[in-house]
């Protein structure tokens, strides 16, 4: 059996690496080389980047086997999240991985542009002895202003503080009451702009935020301002900035990202007032094995078929212990669900009763939708496109929760209704230390049904001799029951067998039991497939 292939697109530390281990076949390529990086897609079920890579439709349609884009890091405006989650591709990244890193550039861009400690060195390495001409200013009393005040944002914020500045920042995605309490004054843009001595960006790179430091915020700070940029290019325009410090009404920048990258010719780079450094953000050891160790964690969960928490395009949260075995019984009762249904349903409740109801059982509706239309989608249904499938069936879908339970059981239940407006639902439950799981319900009538690798139903109406004639053909056919349950609504009334057997049950004997028993239905369930 071949490996599942990863290519590493960009620079992925030894422990990222070590965490992959021998289960995979691991291939290298050069990510900013699009010569190289298309054709080295055709086989990959995984791809890790960093931030160089431009993971682009046109790059995923040239991965047909794609199951999984991994960004080593935190921003993902390199990777087209939106064609990956509509080609079923699970995106992850490593929300936290390099969060200090990047908060102690901020610092060190701040203080080098505060002191023109590059500026400095270069002239004095070059021989040249000046002091007056590198006067810098102190933080003591500024006005730090941050724009972008989520993880990273934050941890400037606390670094600081024991500085002695006063903190503002603009981020209206933020309740003020959170950003008091870090001691930090929640503004509008226009104020930050107005009163900050230092802008520090820490903005994620979005249609709202490319552009958002121009020419017209550019007129509005004091001269005296230092920008820096250790978020995303593009965000302070760049042509708008050189200007700005040309004519003297921004004072200087630090800059660790840049709108086009790598960038070697920026005229920011003549400028004496400006301090660069070539995406330093995140290169700390720590903070690369950090989010190489955390990828490749989050590949291995995304290639074993299994919910990944760091998955961005995936609803559901990060799953709680005693929710995890939930997932593989709600996909089992969604493929039986269809094989009883025998068709997409127009609505379909997914419903959580027990203990585990009281957490975030959002990934139990995913994992039942899943099962759904894993049996008559041609394509790999995943936790990210299973959501899409519905969409573009109609399919509407409604998580019910309730704590309630009877003989406090965790009971997972799947229910629909038909386009005939007939009911379908199946029941599983959740039991003991090691939530062993059952079908203890279907279609209203109760059961008891192990839910191995192949079962069968038929509905039909009750009369004798029925479970003899399937017993007969099974044999026949060299199926081997292993289990068998009969019941019924009323005597003489419609009835439900439900089997295990040991082996697949070929469609024909499906069919020729169903005409032998007059069945309204019967439908076989291989769920090891
Ligand atoms: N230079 C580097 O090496 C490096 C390292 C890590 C992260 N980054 C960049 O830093 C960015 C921020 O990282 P983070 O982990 O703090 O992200 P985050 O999502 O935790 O924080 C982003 C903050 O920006 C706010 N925000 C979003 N859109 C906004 C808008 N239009 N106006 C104002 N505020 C807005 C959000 O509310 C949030 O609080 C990342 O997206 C990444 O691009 C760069
Ligand atoms: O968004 C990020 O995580 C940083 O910009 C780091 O990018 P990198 O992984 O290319 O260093």
């Amino acid at each position: 059996m071949n490996k599942p292939v990863v290519l590493v697109a960009e620079e992925l530390s030894e422990a990222g690496l070590a965490v992959l281990g021998a289960d995979f076949e691991v291939r290298h390529t050069d990510g900013a080389d699009r010569s190289q990086l298309l054709p080295a897609l055709a086989e990959v079920d995984a791809l890790i980047v960093r931030s160089a890579t431009q993971v682009d439709a046109e790059a995923i349609a040239a991965a047909p086997k794609l199951r999984v884009v991994a960004r080593a890091g935190v921003g993902l405006d390199n990777v087209d999240v939106e064609a990956a989650t509509k080609a079923g591709v699970m995106v992850v990244n490593a929300p936290t991985s390099n969060i200090t890193s990047a908060a102690e550039q901020t610092l060190a861009l701040i203080l080098a542009s505060a002191r023109n400690t590059a500026q400095a060195h270069a002239a004095l390495k070059n021989g040249e002895w000046k002091r007056s001409k590198y006067t810098g200013v102190e933080l003591d009393e500024k006005v730090v202003g941050i724009l972008g005040l989520g993880k990273i944002g934050q941890l400037v914020a606390q670094r600081l503080q024991p500085f002695g500045v006063e903190l503002i920042a603009y981020d209206p995605y933020l309740p003020p009451a959170r950003a008091a309490q870090m001691g930090v004054k929640l503004l509008s843009l226009e104020e930050v702009l107005k009163q900050a001595d230092f802008i520090t960006v820490h903005l994620p790179k979005s249609k709202e935020t490319v552009g958002l430091i121009g020419d017209r915020e550019l007129h509005q700070v004091k001269p005296s301002v230092r920008i820096i940029n250790v978020a995303r290019g593009g965000i302070v325009d760049e042509g708008a900035l050189y200007s700005a410090i040309k004519e003297g009404r921004v004072a200087g920048a630090g800059l660790d990202v840049f709108s086009k990258e790598p960038c070697t010719d920026s005229p920011l780079f003549e400028l004496d007032q400006v301090v660069v450094t070539p995406h330093l953000g995140a290169s700390t050891h720590e903070a690369q094995e950090k989010a190489g160790t955390q990828v490749a964690r989050s590949v291995k969960l995304a290639l074993a078929g299994e919910f990944v928490p760091d998955a961005v395009n995936v609803q559901g949260g990060v799953v709680a212990e005693d929710v995890k075995p939930g997932l593989p019984l709600a996909e089992k009762l969604g493929r039986v669900f269809t094989a009883l249904a025998g068709e997409v349903a127009t609505k379909l409740d997914v419903e959580v009763r027990g203990e585990i109801a009281s957490e975030d059982v959002r990934v139990i509706e995913l994992a039942a939708l899943k099962g759904v239309f894993t049996d008559v989608i041609e394509e790999q249904v995943t936790y990210v496109n299973a959501p899409l499938l519905a969409k573009d069936r109609g399919l509407t879908v409604e998580l019910v929760t309730s704590s309630e339970s009877p003989d406090w059981r965790n009971v997972v239940t799947v229910r629909g209704v038909l386009a005939d407006g007939r009911q379908v639902s199946v029941s599983g439950t959740l039991s003991g230390p090691r939530q062993i799981t059952k079908i203890v319900e279907v279609n209203g009538y109760e059961m008891e049904i192990e839910p191995t690798a192949h079962l069968a139903f038929f509905t039909y109406t009750d009369r004798p001799g029925i479970v003899g004639v399937v017993g007969r053909l099974l044999g026949e056919h060299g199926v081997n029951i292993a289990s068998m349950q009969v019941a019924r609504s009323t005597k003489g009334g419609n009835a439900l067998i439900a089997l295990t057997v040991d082996s697949a049950i070929p469609a024909d004997v499906i069919d020729q039991i169903g005409s032998e028993i007059g069945a309204e239905s019967g439908r076989s369930v291989d769920l090891e497939g």
